[in-house]
């Protein structure tokens, strides 16, 4: 569904990917593990078309978006959640839900979006910047949906939220993927969680993938090495 050959990016003169082989299948999982700085976020701003891509292709289903702008890839079906999250606090939790239909042309939030996340529903009103850090994670991945995306991509989605939601959001991602036949991508620090939501499992490491092995018989201590510092 997703796949990326030879991705190469810089930041100016200064390379950050070095030649990515990223394939993701229909309705796979698949985790990207890596410390601080190995180029994670570098990677998603690239298939997001933030960054530009330096050399190597990005397909999604049969469409070359490696030249498109950001949108033109979410009009192609790529939804992302970035680091942070990036909720906007002002809006309502509505609003912001509905700031992804841009690219669909719906007026109204399928009502499954809320039933994936029933604790929006209820705080519909509610600002999203009022929200605790869960709540915002499944409002940007609520808001991601919305655009009716083939393959979602999550950048750290666990970074400051705690254990039990995690959890959770894993159960939740399983799901979206079970009912929706949706592709997703995550980047992650958090083993546990990969172990957790991960169909396949790969490791970056100074903008080159390193390992790259299906959920199923992983090397766990292989993989924790990688992680450690
Ligand atoms: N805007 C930028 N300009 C120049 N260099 C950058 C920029 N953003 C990131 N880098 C560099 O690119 C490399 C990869 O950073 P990136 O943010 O992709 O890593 P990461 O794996 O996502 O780390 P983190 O977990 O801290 O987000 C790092 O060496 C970083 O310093």
């Amino acid at each position: 569904m997703l796949n990326v050959n030879g991705l190469r990016a810089a930041y100016g003169e200064s390379e950050v990917l070095h030649g990515i082989d990223l394939p993701v299948a229909p309705a796979e999982i698949v985790v990207i593990m890596g410390r601080n700085g190995m180029g994670k976020t570098t990677l998603m701003k690239t298939l997001m078309g933030i960054v530009p891509v330096k050399a190597g292709d990005i397909l999604l289903g049969d469409a070359p978006i490696g030249a498109m702008r950001p949108h033109q890839r979410v009009a192609h079906g790529l939804a992302y959640v970035p680091q942070g999250r990036m909720i906007f606090s002002a809006m309502t939790v509505q609003e912001n839900v509905e700031t992804g239909l841009t690219v669909t042309g719906r007026r109204q939030v399928p009502g499954d979006i809320y039933e994936l996340f029933p604790v929006l529903r209820e705080m519909k009103a509610r600002r999203g910047g009022n929200l605790s850090g869960g709540q915002q994670q499944q409002l940007a991945i609520a808001r991601a949906l919305a655009s009716d995306p083939k393959v979602l991509l999550l950048d750290e989605p666990t970074e400051g939220i705690q254990p039990s939601i995690i959890r959770e959001m894993a159960r939740t991602l399983r799901r979206i993927r079970d009912e929706r036949g949706l592709s997703i991508l995550i980047s992650e620090q958090v083993l546990s969680f990969a172990l957790d939501v991960a169909d396949r499992v790969m490791v970056i490491e100074n903008g080159q993938i390193v390992h790259d092995a299906p959920r199923a018989g992983l090397d766990e201590a292989r993989v924790a090495r990688f992680l450690s510092v």
